[in-house]
């Protein structure tokens, strides 16, 4: 799956953005199928609004995001309902758990909503005692501390086929220790798929072999 941006920009940050240089707004980019692309930008700059963009929750731009050569605006409901299940997965900033169910139950959710699920239940038993999650995973996510949150995010969107992450500051709740576990895991599953994906955050880091670094 390719995603293109052709002039990608965003109607309420357009004269922001155009008085200084971007290395994604008003550009032409394409993501290399499998890449681990990183997006650097400071607060304020547009990752989320990018984020929500490739994603096509937002839609408040001019240009183009482009999906295997179509542009979103030309996919029908039932095509990107397909495409977010098989090939597109996501871990938005504010992580969007269901307040009312179980930690695990956000995750069955996701891992069972294909005929055939690509991962097991015993898998997710072992993402989550990588991650440290094992002892909360029976408790209502909404008494989740937001480390914890963001881990059981980050297990949800690894237990469906993608050919695309997204991840728009997936670390920021957790400590060193724990980043290194689900980045480490983030990067095996990634393998596995021979997938990509496209991180934002805010500063360096050395999390992964990135292939490609934009600033925003
Ligand atoms: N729907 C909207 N209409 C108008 N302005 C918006 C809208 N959404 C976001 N903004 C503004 O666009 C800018 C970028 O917001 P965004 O959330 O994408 O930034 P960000 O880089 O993800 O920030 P942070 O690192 O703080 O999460 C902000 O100044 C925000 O106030």
């Amino acid at each position: 799956m390719q995603i293109q941006l052709d002039q990608l920009l965003p109607v309420p940050l357009k004269d922001k953005i155009l008085q200084r240089k971007s290395g994604i707004w008003n550009e032409n980019i394409v993501f290399n199928p499998g890449s681990f692309v990183k997006i650097k930008a400071p607060s304020g700059t547009g990752k989320t609004t990018l984020v929500h963009y490739l994603y096509n929750i937002r839609n408040d731009y001019t240009g183009k995001v482009l999906v295997n050569g179509k542009p979103w605006s030309d996919y029908g409901r039932n095509e990107i309902a397909l495409l977010r299940q098989q090939q597109l997965s996501v871990i938005f900033q504010d992580l969007r758990l269901f307040e009312q169910l179980t930690a695990l139950e956000n995750i069955e959710l996701k891992r069972v909503m294909i005929p055939q699920p690509y991962c097991t239940p015993e898998r997710v038993q072992e993402m989550a005692a990588r991650l440290n999650v094992t002892h909360v995973l029976h408790q209502s996510s909404k008494t989740l501390s937001y480390g914890e949150r963001q881990r059981i995010a980050i297990i949800r969107a690894l237990v469906q086929p993608f050919e695309w992450l997204l991840m728009d500051e997936p670390f920021s709740h957790l400590d060193e220790e724990n980043t290194r576990r689900a980045a480490a895991l983030i990067a095996e599953e990634c393998s596995a798929r021979k997938a990509g994906f496209i991180l934002t955050d805010l500063d360096d880091d050395q999390h992964f072999a990135y292939n490609v670094l934009y600033q925003l």
